[in-house]
């Protein structure tokens, strides 16, 4: 039975074990990976993500080293999952069709493929393939606030004709307020008609995650994305146990049981995470400025390297306007700001 058919009227996605690897630095353990997943698939959570946090593949210096290769945390995932399917992400050029092909193997239902708001094409080959291998598929918009509705429509369009059956609006910098997320919402489900469905993935640093996810609810998503404890890049995520609550206030049917996310969230997530996502200084700048949410840690070691403030360097990728995949210009505009002050 697929998730639609078991009378849910939303589907509560849980990218704890893969947003999540940014704000632990890409440090999961098999253990985390076991507990976590046993946890999600008691309380109901139908689509777990398990990857290295800029996806298959994104095991490398430009993006940080994983202490367990994925394929394993992947292989743990779809060991311990008795009803959740497991879904793997994938960027086209860092992550390839032979890791997809892999992750296949190893027994992943799902893969979201993700690219840069206005790059749908680099995706067709990817959702060609994940279809040839029977994988449900997902598309990801990232910085969805750096386009408009009716062009991101057309990105997501390509995303469909090429076998994509839900595309996300992704808040990567949480920059989207209320209706800017839900006028992104509304155009995709007005293109897509009954083609495909919506989702969408929220990133607290203004605070709106779960706010923009019950608007994108009402404007037709029907794929929402939360992290137990928020655990993800930035401020992090909508917590997946504050969604799971505020849709039974709201008397939303998601099939979940809140109460024991909110115990997972207590009890099996919380202990082990090294750096709980806030919404601190460097956090709001990225909201503000519209930075990539998994820049944080990279412009944080910058800034203790170089000694400038992580937040100031922020606010200048966000002038720079840089997208996924130029983490490296942090260094360059550390080094900026350095030779600026003298
Ligand atoms: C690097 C991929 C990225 O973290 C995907 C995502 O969750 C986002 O853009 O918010
Ligand atoms: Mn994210």
């Amino acid at each position: 039975m697929s998730w639609a058919e078991d009378g849910r009227e939303v589907r509560i996605v849980d990218t704890s074990l893969r947003d999540g690897s940014h704000a632990m630095a890409h440090q999961f353990t098999e253990d985390n990976v076991r507990d976590t997943v046993r946890a999600l698939d008691d309380a109901g959570v139908s689509l777990i993500e398990v990857t290295h946090g800029d996806g298959l593949g994104g095991s490398t210096f430009n993006y940080g080293f994983s202490l367990v290769d994925e394929r394993k945390l992947i292989a743990t995932a779809v060991a311990e999952a008795k009803q959740a399917k497991i879904a793997v992400l994938l960027l086209p050029g860092l992550g390839t069709v032979t890791d997809l092909k892999a992750a296949a193997d190893l027994g992943a239902g799902a893969v979201r493929i993700a690219t840069h708001c206005t790059e749908a094409d680099v995706s067709i080959q990817h959702f060609t393939e994940a279809r040839n291998l029977g994988l449900e598929t997902v598309g990801f918009l990232m910085l969805s606030h750096m386009s408009t509705p009716d062009a991101l429509a057309k990105q997501g369009r390509i995303m469909v004709d090429a076998g994509c059956q839900c595309v996300y609006i992704v808040d990567s910098a949480g920059a989207l307020i209320l209706e800017d997320a839900a006028e992104r919402v509304e155009a995709l489900v007005a293109e897509f008609g009954g083609e495909a469905q919506v989702g969408y993935h929220g990133h607290q640093n203004l605070s709106f995650g779960v706010a923009n996810s019950v608007l994108a609810y009402r404007a037709g998503a029907r794929q929402i994305d939360g992290s137990l404890v928020a655990l993800g890049a930035g401020a992090g995520n909508s917590p997946t146990e504050v969604l799971a609550a505020v849709f039974e206030r709201l008397g939303v049917r998601t099939g979940v049981d809140k109460d024991v996310l909110m115990d997972a969230a207590e009890n099996v997530v919380k202990p082990y995470i090294t750096r709980l996502p806030v919404m601190d200084r460097s956090s709001i700048v990225q909201g503000f400025a519209g930075v990539y949410s998994s820049f944080l840690l990279h412009a944080e070691r910058a800034a203790e390297r170089y000694g400038v403030p992580a937040h100031e360097i922020l606010y200048r990728v966000g002038e720079n306007r840089y997208v996924g995949g130029q983490e490296d210009m942090i260094i360059d505009i550390a080094l900026q700001l350095v030779a600026e002050r003298g």
